[in-house]
């Protein structure tokens, strides 16, 4: 008896990342085990990947891969959640923080035995107003400089530095109201970041924590710091140490709203974006199937 190839497309985001796209491609073509019969599609423009899932889903594909960033993975994740469509990363963007988060290794070779190996779990997703996440949201601090930075004519990380200090020095901490877990916190804060899983990207750990399995979210508030204390803060980001900073205050929860004092900038995936004063935030439990080592 002659059994049919499972059927997987590789959807990859030709802006993302630093240059690894071409070798991932190459490695597709050599590595990927032959009990599947694959296609690889080129997205054209922002948002394309969602279409290309759906698209490739009406055609009787059952696996869909994302090839890029976390932008990339939200586009196509955010067509997988609720079907029963599984989805992989080959991780090429620039920060890759839900890859890093279940653990896909970064090298592309590595990567693709996870998705030869075929090992497949539930994730949840975050929705904040009509906008789903999968790794991170926020406003504040960060979402302002998401959003500074895509107006910025120039790219890297001196603009982004520049950025940074620039914003720093004149930002001040916003007022915000959360209600969650029957609870009303009134913060003043200098960002707050609803966490489903425990990274920005790059092993910034925000949620060192959080488990984007289990059906709630880490809603970090973080006050402002003195800019000496910066590098401290990073490094603790960095060794997922940062519940140990004062400036740090972790609620967990399923839903809350967060309002603020007028409309403003929010990122979702780190991808930059606005919204309005009031801020519905829940987690969707179990809703991705995702390939993880
Ligand atoms: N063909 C395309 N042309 C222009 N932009 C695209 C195209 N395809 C996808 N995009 C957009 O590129 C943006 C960046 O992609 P992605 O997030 O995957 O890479 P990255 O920013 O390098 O990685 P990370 O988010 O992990 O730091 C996303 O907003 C996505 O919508």
């Amino acid at each position: 008896m002659v059994t049919e190839k499972e059927k997987i497309v590789f959807i990859v985001n030709p802006v993302s990342g630093t240059g690894k796209r071409d070798k991932a491609l190459k490695i597709i073509r050599e590595k990927l085990s032959d009990r599947y019969n694959y296609k690889i599609v080129t997205t054209k423009f922002a948002g394309e990947a969602t279409e290309i899932v759906n698209a490739y889903h009406k055609q009787g594909y059952t696996k869909v891969i994302a090839v890029g960033g976390d932008g990339t993975v939200n586009e196509v994740a955010k067509a997988v959640a609720g079907t029963a469509l599984e989805m992989g990363i080959l991780p090429t963007g620039s920060g890759n923080g839900l890859a890093r988060h279940l653990g896909i290794p970064m090298n592309i070779t590595k990567a693709i035995k996870v998705i030869n190996n075929g090992n497949v779990i539930n994730i949840d997703n975050g929705v904040i107003n009509n906008h789903v996440f999968f790794c991170t949201s926020g406003v504040g601090f960060d979402a302002l400089i998401g959003n500074r930075f895509a107006e910025a004519s120039t790219r890297g990380l001196s603009t982004y530095a520049k950025i940074t200090t620039k914003e720093y020095f004149a930002f001040r901490e916003q007022q915000y109201t959360i209600v969650a877990n029957g609870e009303t916190l009134e913060r003043s804060a200098f960002m707050v970041t609803f966490a489903n899983a425990s990274q920005y990207g790059n092993n910034a750990f925000i949620a060192p924590q959080a488990n984007a399995s289990d059906g709630m979210m880490d809603i970090v508030i973080v006050k402002k710091f003195p800019l000496y204390i910066a590098p401290i803060f990073a490094v603790r980001m960095f060794t997922k140490l940062i519940n140990g900073s004062k400036y740090v205050e972790t609620i967990r929860a399923k839903e809350a709203i967060l309002y603020r004092k007028e409309a403003g900038y929010v990122h979702y995936d780190g991808e930059p974006g606005s919204m309005g004063a009031e801020l519905k935030v829940s987690i969707v439990h179990a809703s991705v199937r995702i390939m993880v080592p």
